[in-house]
């Protein structure tokens, strides 16, 4: 008895919640207290698999008089139609909660509607503005190849040599107007989707391409828009943004260009079927079991901010409007929180990431000398120590310390590129947005790179992006340029003997607050370095090299120097000999001259770099300040650090 009732609340709850989906999708539909001719079926729909054999089964074993089915594409539901009320209460009675479709063991849910919809399709086999799907782009024997390529695990039956898909097609084609640069692999399993979703704005450019392998599927597209400039011309009501389920041939290139990429969700829905368009079938629609499908997903990265001006969805706008009105003290963790002022972003662009993209050979061959202090603190990190190393540049902090595992990132490409031909870990990206979970890093170095943000605001936020991926009790260090050059009387290597100054603010992460943790550790220069008021973005005066700073926020010129006629020079590498260290190896290097470059050094407060020994490096043999001996081999050898 008691069994029995919890089992008649099971089922009432579940059918209240079919009914609530119904009136969601169909509010013209109502339910009837009554036996009508109709019945509405929830837990047997397309996307629960049941299709119009395995219904008739059911309804058939229980009763008679079915006079139509009506399957919709997407639904988890469906509506059965008989000649008379009472065949269809014959049917409710003994299925309703008892029984379920062929191959399903949760049962259906039914309830009398006094209707059932008209129109079998209200999902669009539509095109969302800018999408196009290209059939055949690739050959059966290319598809073969190209899912060859990837080792899943289980072995394959072949290894594809060589390069299979040749990228120009796609330029030619005119999918791109270059060649992309990034490729994401993804592999779906009948049943296996992906959420509905933009692809971030700031980090890839227009044209995002898919490569269907293997398999075809349904794609979803969702106007997620908002009031942009393209809603006015997109069907579909207020309460509900149009949905358009574009089928992707196996074999198929989409191209999402424009609205479709910017302002639609694209998204795979998790399912073993999908309902497509056939122009075989009575009802217009087939159902397609899926098969295992792999993705190539061809993308340009974006070097700077998206200029779509589309605010509702665009990462790289109206951040900081959004921030104010939540409230400063919320922790910013996601992209959406960040500041993101454009001018400030625009400035960054010009003045820092493109300068560090045109300068990175020559930067890195002059700035290949560690701090002796960041050195310190990367050595004397434990062993197992994980640490990630925010702005990393050429990689100069980096494969010191071989007892921890150290990843880098860097908003020049150029840079990275440098790094990753080192073999150091490192991936492009912002300061103000790293791609690491919270709270994984043992120690974390930001060596002379908040410096370049150029709002205080964003300084800030990009010291509590550092914390947010540091463990509780980790340790982080910030070295960030100094505005005084001058320690009473005395003056600064910089403006001495041509070094820069710094100054060095250590921190360790609190273990109850991480807000708190910021001004525990020289609080005064920590904060000193990132409460600064810009004067105005657009008319930064340009600094004279190896004088004193003016005021704190200027451009700093980088010239880049045409090395001399077979000038040497030293080229870090790991070392061969297993210490695991980075020594120098000698290369001869010419470089074209190129013209002078402003690079944005906002300056700070004042810290002197203590002068090392002047050695000459066993490799090269060229003068090195600072002594590395690579003790595990020969202990008497000196190498560039
Ligand atoms: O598998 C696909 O076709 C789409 C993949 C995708 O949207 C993505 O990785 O961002
Ligand atoms: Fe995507
Ligand atoms: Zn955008």
């Amino acid at each position: 008895m008691e069994n029995c009732r919890r089992d008649w609340n099971k089922v009432k709850k579940k059918i209240t919640r079919c009914i609530a989906i119904l009136q969601r999708d169909l509010p013209d539909i109502h339910i009837s207290e009554y036996p009508t001719k109709h019945i509405f079926i929830g837990n047997a729909g397309l996307t629960t698999n049941a299709d119009e054999s395995s219904l008739v089964e059911l309804i058939t074993s229980v009763g008679c008089g079915l006079e139509a089915l009506t399957l919709l594409p997407g639904k988890q539901y469906s509506f059965a139609s008989f000649t008379s009320p009472e065949q269809a209460r014959t049917v409710l009675m003994a299925a309703h909660g008892h029984l379920g479709v062929q191959g399903s063991i949760s049962p259906v849910y039914m309830a009398y509607v006094d209707k059932v919809p008209m129109d079998p399709s209200p999902i669009k086999f539509r095109f969302p503005p800018g999408l196009s799907v290209l059939e055949d782009f690739v050959s059966p024997k290319e598809e073969l190849l190209l899912m060859n390529l990837v080792d899943w695990g289980a072995s394959p039956s072949s290894t594809a040599q060589g390069s299979v898909l040749k990228a120009p097609r796609i330029v030619d084609r005119g999918c791109m107007p270059s060649l992309p640069d990034q490729l994401t692999i993804n592999r779906y399993l009948p049943g296996q989707g992906i959420p509905p979703h933009v692809d971030t704005h700031s980090s890839f450019t227009d044209e995002l391409l898919s490569l269907s392998l293997g398999g075809g599927v349904n794609m979803d597209f969702r106007y997620v828009g908002g009031s942009g400039s393209n809603s006015s011309t997109i069907e579909g009501s207020r309460d509900k943004p149009p949905h358009y389920v574009v089928y992707l041939p196996p074999r198929s290139l989409c191209v999402m260009t424009g609205p479709a990429r910017y302002e639609w969700s694209h998204g795979i829905c998790p399912r073993m079927t999908d309902v497509v368009a056939s122009r075989n079938s009575v009802t217009g629609l087939q159902l397609l079991p899926r098969q295992e499908r792999i993705s190539f997903t061809f993308r340009k990265i974006r070097h700077g901010e998206c200029s779509c001006q589309n605010a509702s969805v665009c990462d790289s706008y109206g951040k900081e409007q959004k921030n104010s009105s939540k409230g400063e003290s919320k922790r910013s963790t996601s992209p959406c929180d960040l500041p993101n002022d454009r001018s400030a972003a625009r400035i960054e662009r010009e003045h820092v990431l493109q300068v560090y993209d045109q300068i990175a050979e020559h930067f890195s061959v002059t700035r290949h000398k560690p701090w002796p202090q960041v050195l310190e603190f990367v050595l004397s990190l434990p062993q197992g120590s994980l640490l990630l190393d925010v702005g990393c540049g050429n990689g100069k902090y980096m494969g010191h310390n071989k007892q921890v595992f150290q990843v880098g990132c860097d908003t020049s490409f150029e840079l990275m590129k440098i790094c990753n031909n080192q073999g150091f870990e490192v991936l492009t990206s912002n300061c103000l947005q790293l791609p690491y979970r919270d709270s994984v890093f043992d120690a974390a170095v930001c060596i002379a790179v908040i410096h370049h943000l150029a709002t205080e605001k964003r300084r800030l936020a990009a010291v509590r992006e550092m914390v947010r991926v540091l463990n509780v009790g980790g340790r982080g260090l910030i070295y960030v340029w100094a505005m005084e050059q001058r320690r009473g009387e005395k003056k600064s290597t910089y403006l001495k003997q041509n070094k820069e100054g710094s100054v060095a603010a250590e921190m360790i992460k609190d273990q109850n607050s991480e807000e708190k943790a910021l001004p525990n550790y020289h609080h005064d220069r920590c904060l000193q370095k990132v409460e600064m008021v810009r004067s105005g973005a657009t008319s930064l005066p340009v600094h004279v090299n190896r004088t004193e700073f003016m005021q704190q926020d200027m451009l700093v010129p980088w010239k880049l120097k045409p090395p001399k006629k077979n000038e040497s020079r030293c080229e870090r590498r790991r070392c061969d000999r297993g210490c695991g260290m980075v020594h120098g190896s000698r290369s001869n290097r010419t470089q074209s001259s190129e013209p002078t470059v402003d690079s944005l050094q906002i300056t700070n407060s004042c810290d002197v770099l203590a002068s090392q020994e002047n050695v000459r490096c066993d490799n090269c043999h060229s003068k090195s300040r600072k002594k590395i001996v690579c003790a595990e081999t020969r202990p008497d050898q000196v190498f560039h650090s």
